[in-house]
């Protein structure tokens, strides 16, 4: 399988090389060349297989050669058997054809570990003979970060410096970051917001004073290989509801685009999707993009829901390339001019592709946490709020189908948003009960290049010693 850009002009790679690479030299995203398909009765003989033996079977056109299979089945098998539940990913039953997918059985309590836990083997994997070194940076409001650096901590021929908004990510979720005390850790809370910190991210991609001297990587979902792990969970969770026979929808709580772009990936691959809900909370620029072809940026509000509290959503260029006859060139001046303006108008052409797949709703605080009662009252669950969002976007939803909220994060990393909504404070479970008594390192620099990268340039290893 090859790789290329969503904006025309890198070099075109292989899994191995777009992987290491996280982001495209001219700025743009990678996605294969083509979509691998799956016919009715491949997807069907999914059904008894196990996490780890689908994740290998969906995976395996993405990776080509840069694996055999039998090594991508072990790594899957080493990554999902660090999850708490034997089925990684469990479906839980909330009334008749609503589903949630349960996402958080991984080390960290969230839905990135699915991903992050294959990807922190697959760079060692990769490293593994040669004398690179990967100096990772990432942007995180909250959940990326600890499970990246789960992922990485300790790593040899690794370092990972992780960036979060200051004072704006939940205290487990900072201290599931800044308590991880590697030398080949850093953790940089930035005096701005989500979208700088991804901003600087892109912005130390692009200097080539960094790029220059380290081998840089990404763990954010600007990586190709973090979506590609994402696209197993739908597959799984549709084939238990009757998938291929029957088609089942999604409803995402999304931010940066990433997971629910997987669901798309997860569509073009041949399993019948009957609906993929974009929920948003008060930060709606895709709401208003997909409803109303409007991609234009506002001032990010802080909520409840931190994880969601991003603007510019890096993978939407994944979708408006797709859906936009894959020229690279247009892209790239659709992307230039919101740079520039702030705005960008979906074509016709963009707006009708979207819209036969997609739907999307905005979910503001009250429905949030009405949502989280409800669901409490009546069947004893207790939610995060980022998975409140999509139960209470999925409820909105009239399709005949079962309909599949994605559960992305274990309630105990929201407990203060969790007891005001229910008055249930949930328990940190036992792999992180010890959290709050642990030493925290972190540092608190401004949000310019100068000072991150300044930061970055003089702790990282560089690639040639
Ligand atoms: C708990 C949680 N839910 C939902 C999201 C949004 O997912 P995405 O950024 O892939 O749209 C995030 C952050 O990515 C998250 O951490
Ligand atoms: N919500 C995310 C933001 C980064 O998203 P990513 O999927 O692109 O890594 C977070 O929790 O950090």
């Amino acid at each position: 399988m090859r790789y290329v850009s969503t904006r025309g002009s890198a070099p075109v790679l292989d899994f191995r090389g777009a992987t290491l690479a996280g982001l495209a030299s001219d700025g743009g995203l990678y996605v294969p060349e083509t979509w691998p398909t799956l016919s009715a009765g491949e997807i069907a003989n999914l059904a008894g297989l196990s996490y780890a033996q689908t994740a290998a079977r969906i995976m395996t056109p993405f990776v080509g050669d840069s694996l055999t299979s039998d090594e991508l089945l072990a790594l899957c098998e080493t990554a999902y058997g660090r999850f708490s539940h034997a089925a990684v990913t469990p479906l839980v039953q909330l009334g008749h054809d609503q589903w949630l997918l349960e996402l958080f059985h991984g080390p960290t309590l969230a839905f990135k570990d699915v991903a992050l836990q294959l990807l922190g083997l697959l760079f060692e994997r990769f490293l593994t003979g040669t004398d690179q070194r990967l100096t990772i940076i990432g942007a995180t409001s909250g959940d990326t970060g600890s499970a990246a650096i789960d992922a990485v901590a300790g790593r040899a021929g690794i370092d990972i410096f992780m960036l979060h908004p200051l004072g704006r990510v939940s205290d487990v979720q900072r201290r599931q970051m800044t308590t991880v005390l590697s030398p080949n850790v850093h953790n940089i809370a930035i005096e701005g917001d989500f979208d700088q910190a991804q901003a600087l991210v892109k912005a130390m991609f692009a200097d080539p004073a960094l790029s220059g001297r380290f081998t840089l990587s990404a763990v954010n979902s600007i990586n190709w290989a973090r979506l590609m792990a994402q696209v197993v969970y739908y597959f799984y969770a549709a084939v238990r509801l009757g998938a291929p026979e029957r088609a089942v929808a999604f409803s995402v709580p999304t931010g940066n685009f990433g997971d629910v772009f997987a669901g798309y990936v997860a569509a073009r691959m041949g399993l019948p999707v009957a609906k993929l809900v974009v929920a948003t909370n008060v930060n709606d620029i895709l709401h208003r993009a997909l409803s109303a072809g409007d991609y234009s940026k506002g001032t990010v509000q802080q909520t409840a829901t931190p994880s969601m509290d991003i603007q510019v959503s890096s993978n939407f260029e994944r979708l408006l390339f797709d859906l936009g006859d894959r020229d690279g060139a247009a892209l790239a001046a659709q992307m230039r001019g919101f740079d520039t303006s702030g705005s960008l108008r979906l074509t016709n052409a963009q707006r009708e592709g979207a819209s036969g797949l997609f739907t999307s709703a905005r979910v503001d605080g009250d429905d949030m946490a009405l949502a989280m009662r409800r669901t409490h009252d009546r069947t004893g669950h207790v939610l995060d709020p980022h998975t409140a969002i999509a139960l209470a976007a999925a409820q909105r939803l009239e399709v005949d189908a079962p309909v599949v909220t994605l559960a992305t994060a274990h309630p105990a990393k929201f407990g203060d948003a969790v007891e005001r909504a229910t008055g249930v404070r949930p328990a940190l479970p036992g792999r992180v009960g010890d959290l709050f008594e642990r030493e925290e390192r972190c540092v608190t620099l401004p949000a310019t290049l100068a000072a991150i990268g300044g930061y970055v340039a003089e702790h990282a290893t560089p690639t040639l010693v």
